[in-house]
């Protein structure tokens, strides 16, 4: 079998065409969403990440608001922001890139974002949310995986969907998100015995544990669908000294001769996650003034 490529990267533009087309017309009544971005410290993977979150923010017409705070700023400043922000009319969804630098606690300051502006669906309430069934705001790699999924198998009532990698970013809501949508949800993790035979159970199989190309063919069921969330850089000798190149957690090649469909990556899964932001940033901007969302 060869499977089917799910670019991630035309399935992102063509979204964030469609939230641009959103933002034009809810300008004519006044409404220009607004999204802060938070960066603290100077990752240059998070450096690159909030650069393409502002520019795209403004391409699709919306305000961007861009924090830089140094990598040292005490936890209570960081947090002030966030509560300056929550009380910005002007914004309408906060993202605090992640990781924090060391020596900073994360949960804190998500705790601290106004859920109702919380686009990057990280606080304890939108995760019960989520986890009850309520509408909400959802963590946007999750949302875009499913948006891609949903590309190749419309209707995933009775899937079988194996999620390798428990975090809270990802693994955790996109289990949620599946079992909402009537598929039988494994969630696995690096204690899941026989993680292989576990993942070729699955039909829809979704890898974002963070180890570079982990996910051989052997873990893939013939004809099933394969998610890769897996962003990693790695030696690439072959392109010169020094050289890095990009994969996901899943082996590609051997993968993809098994499979049905499946993300590269890069080009899968990375540029849903910023094209769900805004998303996510117009779905805020209109339920903060008690207006329907529109579907995009
Ligand atoms: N507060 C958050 N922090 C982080 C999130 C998040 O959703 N919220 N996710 C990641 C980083 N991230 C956005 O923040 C992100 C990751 C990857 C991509 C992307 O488009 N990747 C490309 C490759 C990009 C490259 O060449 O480096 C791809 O996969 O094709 C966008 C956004 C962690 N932090």
């Amino acid at each position: 079998m060869t499977a089917t490529i799910i670019d991630g990267k035309a399935f992102a533009a063509g979204l964030r065409q469609r939230i641009a087309t959103a933002v034009t017309g809810i300008g004519g009544r006044g409404l220009v969403p607004g999204l802060a971005v938070v960066l603290v410290g100077s990752d240059p993977a998070s450096e690159v990440y909030v650069g393409s979150k502002a520019k795209m923010t403004v391409e699709v017409g919306m305000r961007s608001f861009k924090h830089v705070l140094p990598a040292d700023v005490p936890q209570a400043d960081l947090i002030a922001l966030v509560a300056r922000l929550n009380a910005d009319p002007e914004v309408d969804g906060i993202l605090v890139q992640l990781p924090l630098p060391a020596g900073l606690d994360p949960d804190p300051v998500i705790a601290a974002i106004d859920p109702d502006k919380d686009v990057d669906g990280l606080t304890n309430t939108n995760a019960g949310r989520l986890a009850n069934g309520r509408p909400g705001l959802v963590p946007c790699t999750p949302l875009g995986s499913m948006m891609l999924i949903r590309s190749v198998i419309p209707d995933l009532a009775g899937a079988e969907a194996v999620v390798v990698g428990r975090s809270n970013l990802v693994g955790k809501p996109i289990a949620q998100l599946l079992l909402a949508a009537n598929a039988t949800v494994t969630l696995a993790h690096s204690r899941t015995r026989d993680l292989a035979a576990v993942c070729r159970r699955a039909d829809i199989l979704v890898a974002a544990v963070g180890r570079p190309q982990m996910i051989g063919g052997d873990y893939v069921k013939p004809g099933a669908v394969v998610i890769d969330v897996g962003i990693n850089r790695i030696p690439a000798p072959e392109r010169g000294e020094g050289k890095t190149r990009l994969v996901g957690d899943v082996a590609f090649d051997e993968a993809a001769a098994v499979a049905s469909a499946i993300t590269p990556a890069p080009g899968g899964v990375g540029p849903m996650t910023i094209a769900c932001l805004l998303a996510n940033t117009l779905t805020a901007a209109h339920l903060r003034r008690g207006l329907e969302p529109p579907v995009v």
